[in-house]
């Protein structure tokens, strides 16, 4: 049986955050995450009930947060993308934690159609996606759930976005990234957490101090999804 996705939205927009900041791109959200990060913007991904379950067209069609999802494969996924005729050519793979799945088939599928794909994880399971998938890796330390960044994850990524709320975060990603940092190929982004002026201010000044990239989640500063 073909791979299985649960989807909780499928939209065109904006890539408001990291190095692809300002691209036109589809993005597929998967429903699922046990990592527990209390400041998280999308908590209406986290549970998988199986009440929630409906269909692919009621997810695309809906317009406001919900934790319903299908279950569709990469098939399914390409069709009502074909049907909504999104123009995008970049796909956003996101969450919940959409690395709880094995992404492959859907990257290499969508590669397949000529689209180029990103994934956003916070690090904390095996990467299964295609060798041309970009990476995004925005590492959670001493969340709820009790899971660790994988040194797996941290090599595989292309960019860290790592979320900064005080000085504390800043140290988490040294200790993360300063015993792997010769084997590293990850632009550095800081990220910073609900638009926080402090955590905004931390976050650009360690950027200039570092040359790291600073990341803001620009669609949130002109209210699109
Ligand atoms: C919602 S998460 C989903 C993907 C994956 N679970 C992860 O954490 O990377 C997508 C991105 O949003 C970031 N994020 C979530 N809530 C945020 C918040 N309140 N402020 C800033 N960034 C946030 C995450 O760190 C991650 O880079
Ligand atoms: N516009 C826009 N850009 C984003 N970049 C990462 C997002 C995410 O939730 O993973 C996100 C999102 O939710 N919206
Ligand atoms: S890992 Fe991502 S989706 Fe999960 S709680 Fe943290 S920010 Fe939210
Ligand atoms: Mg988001």
């Amino acid at each position: 049986m073909a791979q299985q996705y649960r989807i909780n939205e499928m939209f065109q927009t904006i890539q408001g955050e990291g190095v692809y900041t300002g691209v036109p791109a589809v993005f597929i959200r998967l429903q699922g995450c046990d990592v527990g990060c209390p400041w998280c913007d999308t908590q209406h991904t986290w549970h998988i009930a199986d009440q929630d379950k409906t269909d692919l067209i009621i997810i695309t069609d809906k317009s406001n947060e919900s934790s319903r999802w299908a279950q569709v494969d990469s098939c399914g996924i390409i069709k009502e993308m074909q049907r909504l005729g999104y123009v995008a050519k970049h796909v956003v793979i996101t969450g919940g934690e959409p690395c709880m799945y094995d992404l492959r088939e859907l990257t290499l599928a969508l590669h397949q159609q000529g689209y180029s794909t990103q994934i956003e994880t916070s690090g904390t399971y095996k990467v299964q996606v295609a060798d041309a998938s970009f990476v995004t890796v925005s590492p959670k330390v001493n969340m709820k759930g009790g899971l660790s960044v994988r040194k797996d994850a941290l090599l595989r990524a292309n960019e860290i976005k790592h979320p900064v709320g005080t000085a504390k975060d800043i140290d988490a990603l040294d200790a993360l990234i300063q015993p792997l940092h010769k084997q590293l190929q990850a632009q550095i982004c800081l990220q910073p957490i609900s638009q926080k002026p402090r955590a905004t201010q931390l976050a650009t000044q360690v950027c200039i101090e570092r040359n790291w990239r600073l990341s803001i989640q620009t669609h949130k500063y002109i209210g699109i999804d």
